[in-house]
């Protein structure tokens, strides 16, 4: 159990059990995209953890871009999202994973897929860490998915509150 800002969280899923979805998720990808020079685009900050294990687990080449966007503000949706930094390569043509630590209510990654689209990709997947369909408000289409989760707060692999936890190698649940 460990205490962020007076909140308390409890030990939900084990830096191993992370290690080795993340690995499945990698192998998953080398396979799908091993003719097409995949570009994975990681969504600062939460991905930064997921991201940086998910590519040491992928065989075929590709690249690495970021974008930074935020909507999340404590625990709870503030239901607009802000750019906070934008794309730096072109995507024209290209294949896209847009890589997330989390989707929640899926108003950021609803968001993100218009910006991507706009650039005439060839095509466009979404690989997400953890999912909690309880809380999804705009469906879409998800190719990858680590874990399905209650519609519970965590923090942790990359996943903050108020900007702290980022660091834990493990996820925590509020309780
Ligand atoms: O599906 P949603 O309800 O939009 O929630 C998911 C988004 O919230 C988190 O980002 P946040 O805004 O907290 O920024 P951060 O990645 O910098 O922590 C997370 O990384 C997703 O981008
Ligand atoms: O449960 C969460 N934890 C951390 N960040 C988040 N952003 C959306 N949902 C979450």
């Amino acid at each position: 159990m460990i205490s962020i800002k007076e909140k308390i969280f409890v030990p939900y899923i084990t830096a191993n059990s992370l290690k080795k979805r993340v690995e499945e998720i990698g192998n998953e990808i080398s396979k799908d995209f091993k003719e097409d020079c995949p570009v994975l685009l990681g969504v600062l900050n939460g991905s930064f953890m997921f991201l940086s294990d998910l590519v040491k687990s992928i065989s075929t080449p590709m690249e690495v871009s970021f974008v930074k966007v935020s909507s999340y503000s404590g625990t709870s949706s503030t239901g607009n999202v802000k750019n906070l930094m934008g794309l730096d390569i072109d995507l024209k043509n290209r294949s896209i994973i847009i890589v997330e630590d989390i989707i929640d209510t899926g108003l950021s990654m609803t968001h993100l897929l218009e910006m991507v689209q706009k650039e005439h990709p060839k095509k466009i997947a979404i690989a997400t860490l953890l999912l909690k369909p309880e809380a999804l408000k705009y469906p879409m289409e998800i190719n990858y998915i680590g874990f399905e989760i209650p519609n519970k707060f965590v923090v942790g692999y990359g996943m903050d509150f108020d900007g702290l936890g980022r660091n834990l190698p493990e996820l925590y649940q509020l309780k």
